[in-house]
């Protein structure tokens, strides 16, 4: 589904300050694979990502989606498969634009777009999708959503990234900016979206418990490199204590006897 092979990212190569943000990356996920991945700060997650959506240009390597090289693919192009979410709930969304209007973009990703196009079917159809988030925005389809609180805000860019559905989610600490309810209300509302569409997920988080309690695989990350890949039964069997202790003993690159199934 994805496929990441010898991935590395170098920032300001040739200067002195250059940086190896990612280093020989290895990665096969399965369609519908929900990855958490955690990992300090500057482990290299968010280049990770920036690198998989092409943000970022790589040093070497290939980044492979359902079998199509896209490694050097531009970000717009590949924003038409790839859906990601940050920290920041004011990215994502035009505050100057309806609700209504935000999710009219989303669903032309990928066409010619136009707001002339909006008709009674697509209102209907956003206010049933608007209806699962759960949040009253079903009636509020007129609001300019930089009106909208960031609880709401992150709700509705969740929706948006997956009303037309991505071939890959990349949530990029997507809660942290919350307050605690709403936090837990949004990855709750990610973990229904993400399962209903079977969408192939990644998502950055600092919360230990969540690494573990959302999706099927948990990747650890240290200084550019994957350093442990759990699954399966170790997974069910690890505990915030056993993650916290492979972070601070591992210090290689992930071998067989740290992809832990
Ligand atoms: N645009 C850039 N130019 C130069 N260095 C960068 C750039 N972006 C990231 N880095 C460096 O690359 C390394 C990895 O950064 P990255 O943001 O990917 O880490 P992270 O794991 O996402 O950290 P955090 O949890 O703090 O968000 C860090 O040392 C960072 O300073």
């Amino acid at each position: 589904m994805l496929e990441l092979n010898n991935l590395s990212v170098i920032f300001n190569e040739g200067t002195v300050n250059e940086k190896l943000a990612l280093d020989n990356i290895n990665l096969t996920l399965d369609p519908g694979d929900f990855v958490t991945i955690i990992g300090s700060n500057g482990a290299g997650k968010s280049t990770l990502f920036q690198a998989i959506s092409g943000a970022v240009d790589t040093k070497s390597g290939s980044i492979i989606l359902n079998g199509k090289d896209i490694t050097f693919e531009p970000e717009y192009r590949r924003s038409r498969v790839i859906g990601r979410l940050f920290q920041d709930p004011l990215k994502g969304t035009a505050p100057n634009m309806t609700i209504e209007e935000n999710l009219h973009l989303s669903n032309q990703r990928g066409k010619h777009f136009s707001l002339n196009l909006m008709s009674h079917r697509h209102r209907e159809n956003f206010k049933e999708a608007l209806k699962e988030l759960d949040l009253g925005l079903e009636k509020r389809l007129d609001t300019k959503v930089g009106l909208l609180s960031g609880g709401q805000r992150q709700a509705l860019t969740l929706l948006m990234a997956t009303l037309v559905t991505p071939d890959l989610l990349l949530l990029d600490e997507h809660t942290a900016a919350l307050d605690p309810k709403t936090a837990h209300k949004v990855l709750e509302l990610s973990k229904k979206i993400v399962a209903e569409h079977d969408i192939t997920t990644l998502m950055i988080t600092h919360n230990m418990e969540d690494a573990l309690k959302y999706g099927n695989k948990t990747m650890i990350m240290k200084d550019g490199k994957i350093i442990a890949l759990i699954e399966g039964k170790k997974r069910e069997k690890m505990t915030v204590e056993g993650l916290i202790h492979l972070y601070s003993t591992s210090s290689n690159e992930y071998t067989d006897h740290v992809l832990l199934k």
